[in-house]
């Protein structure tokens, strides 16, 4: 029997990881779960065999505690959680804007804690993780995170100065991804593309870019130069994204994503 993970607040991201590490080969007797709603716990036991416990009870039994509850909902879960974390114990923390001192403040003197950045696509086992230690945590601890996110995912170890910008850049990363799929479908209906065709089209396009970046070793710049033809139909859509200062505005979004995470843990 590995060690016991329990996942605490298993909302999306929660039952992302739960599906993942299932699917990496633990057993469904080697995880528990806790849900603030009844019917919500019902549902993760039907759907994935593991046990569904109270917070208490998770803390007191589980080797690993991985805490996937709001930022908002932080403090309520670690003054649930404090009385019964025992010595010993590992708490990997999933939540934007969230500093392992908070957390550390708030549990048994000496706990270690792990920060993770991660993302919705622990679903398809293509995540992009970051961790990060707290003063407690060691490279055991470090490995152990590592160990419960590389079967989903791509991870790094990163200073946790650095948490809320990989927060704004690969925590939030799909949602911008997702973001520019919407406008380019609503293009493709400005120009008369029935909208199923226009949402393949563009899919397409993203995923082969996707995989062309991944795989070719390419800087971006050479690629995107590659599509730009003199005097072509590339260089006309550039202009008009620069024109509308696009660059810039990406760079704002990520910088106010950014210091959104770093007022979370403010409250
Ligand atoms: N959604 C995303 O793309 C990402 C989210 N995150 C982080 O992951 C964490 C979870 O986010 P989501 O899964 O999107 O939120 P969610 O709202 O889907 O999940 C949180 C769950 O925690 C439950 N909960 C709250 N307080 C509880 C308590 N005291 N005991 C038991 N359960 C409790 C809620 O009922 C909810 O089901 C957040 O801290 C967020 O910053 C990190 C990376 C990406
Ligand atoms: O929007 C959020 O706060 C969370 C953290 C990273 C992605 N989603």
């Amino acid at each position: 029997m590995g060690r016991l993970i329990a996942i605490l607040g298993a909302g999306k991201m929660g039952e992302a990881l739960l599906s993942g590490v299932l699917r990496a080969g633990r057993r469904p007797s080697e995880l528990m779960v806790t849900t603030r709603r009844e019917e919500r716990g019902v549902l993760l036991r039907e759907r994935y065999g593991v046990e569904v416990v109270t917070n208490a009870e998770a803390a007191k039994t589980a080797d690993t505690l991985i805490l996937s509850v709001k930022p908002q909902d932080m403090d309520a879960l670690l003054g649930e959680i404090r009385p019964h974390v025992p010595p010993g114990r590992l708490v990997i923390s999933m939540a934007a804007g969230i500093t392992t001192s908070f957390i550390e403040q708030r549990l048994p003197e000496g706990v270690p804690v792990v920060r993770v950045m991660s993302n919705t696509p622990v679903l398809v086992d293509q995540a992009m993780s970051v961790v990060s230690a707290g003063s407690h945590a060691g490279e055991e601890h470090l490995k152990l995170a590592e160990e419960l996110l590389s079967p989903v995912g791509k991870v790094l170890r990163i200073p946790e100065s650095l948490q809320d910008a990989a927060t704004a850049l690969s925590g939030s990363g799909p949602a911008y991804f997702y973001f520019l799929v919407e406008a380019m479908v609503d293009a493709g209906i400005l120009l008369g593309m029935p909208r199923a065709a226009a949402l393949e089209m563009v899919i397409q396009s993203a995923v082969g870019a996707a995989i062309m970046l991944r795989d070719s070793g390419e800087h971006p710049v050479l690629l995107r130069e590659a599509v730009t033809s003199p005097g072509g139909t590339t260089i006309a859509a550039i202009r008009e994204l620069e024109r509308h200062g696009v660059r810039a505005a990406v760079l704002e979004a990520i910088e106010a994503a950014r210091d959104r995470g770093r007022e979370l843990a403010e409250g």
